[in-house]
């Protein structure tokens, strides 16, 4: 990617960054976000990536309020003590604990997942929530491009591995139901397949939108596949606006700078940043509903090109090898 292109992407996100601010401002005039209410999720299980901060910590705290069972698969394992003695605390539910994935590491991926495993429990809901924004050019252990392999391909790895555990606990009626968190920033991201791990010129910006596309491609693929074989799962996209959290520590430093000031003011607080993932995991009014790009608890359409089959397809195939996956859904979808 040239200077000139880096630059056009960074305009880009920071121009539909700008658009979601002043729409927040606009709702914080009207009357704010009002906390959503939701039913109680007892015998319920539920795993959220990146679940000890910001977005994923709030998201953890609520469905562990709800009664669920909530294991935080984390690479934070600093915090995880504290975190899940914070939330046990304060929900005065035992069931939440951590394991720690790395989703910058495929191995990591996998020995997450055979610990879950080893449990026993069903799994109602996964949380894909995890990620990273900004950094710079910097490759995961399988030597792909950060944003791409944690946000992306790590969660592409995780959903996969756990989905034969997640069909297994949906029942007619009552879905099992995989959330993945995606941004705004995917209306102004390029999926180049020829180039998927930008190299051939790196912008963090355009990488982060890049990711977070592929994040909604992947969404629904997995639900036309998970449909196309009679699954009790459904897979939806979570937008949860622009909110106040360490997630835009990369960012230029006047941006760092005016979000640390005004933050308050123009962001949603991780809480409000949380509803609409939460929305995804357990609303009855999403019961047997994939598909679907979610923001402010509502459905809204998301970029054209997420709509492309054929590029679903594409990606998805791409994902299966770089991830070295057997296609499982396809398998059973045959089976
Ligand atoms: N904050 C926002 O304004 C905003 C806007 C749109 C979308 N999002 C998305 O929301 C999600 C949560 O972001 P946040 O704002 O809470 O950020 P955050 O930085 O507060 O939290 C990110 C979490 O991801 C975890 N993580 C990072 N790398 C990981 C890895 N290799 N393996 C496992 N976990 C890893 C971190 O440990 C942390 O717990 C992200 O997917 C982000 O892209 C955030």
């Amino acid at each position: 990617m040239s200077a000139l292109s880096a630059a056009r992407a960074a305009l880009r996100v920071y121009a539909v960054g700008a658009a979601v601010v002043l729409a927040q401002l606009l709702r914080r005039c009207l009357g704010g976000f009002a906390e959503p209410v939701f039913p109680a999720q007892p015998e319920r299980v539920a795993v959220v990536t990146g679940g000890t901060d910001g977005i994923g910590y709030a998201t953890a705290k609520c469905l562990a309020k709800l009664g669920m069972h909530v294991i935080i698969a984390g690479n934070n394992d600093g915090k995880a003590l504290e975190v899940v003695r914070k939330i046990k605390e304060e929900t005065l539910n035992e069931k939440v604990e951590f394991l720690y994935c790395d989703l910058a590491s495929m191995r990591s991926v996998r020995q997450f997942v055979q610990k879950f495993k080893m449990k026993n429990i069903p799994l109602h809901v996964l949380v894909n929530n995890a990620g990273v924004m900004m950094v710079p050019e910097r490759s995961t252990e399988d030597g792909y491009e950060e944003h791409f392999g944690v946000n992306y391909l790590g969660h592409f790895l995780l959903t996969n591995l756990l989905l034969d555990t997640l069909k297994a606990s949906g029942s007619p009626g009552r879905s099992a139901r995989v959330v993945t968190v995606s941004s705004a920033t995917h209306y102004v991201g390029e999926l180049n397949l020829d180039d998927l791990q930008s190299r051939s010129g790196y912008s963090a910006h355009g990488a982060y939108a890049q990711s977070k596309l592929a994040l909604v491609l992947f969404t629904y693929h997995l639900q036309a596949l998970l449909a196309a074989a009679g699954s009790h799962v459904t897979a939806n996209v979570a937008d949860p606006g622009v909110v106040n959290t360490n997630l835009y520590r990369h960012v230029f430093w006047g941006t760092g700078l005016m979000k640390k000031i005004f933050g308050w003011w123009f962001s949603k607080t991780p809480e409000e940043g949380s509803w609409t993932s939460v929305y995804a995991a357990v609303s009855p009014a999403l019961e047997g509903v994939g598909g679907r790009y979610l923001y402010n608890e509502k459905e809204t359409k998301s970029l054209a090109t997420t709509y492309d089959r054929k590029l679903q397809r594409q990606l998805w195939a791409r994902s299966c090898q770089m991830t070295g996956s057997a296609d499982v859904t396809q398998d059973a979808s045959s089976g």
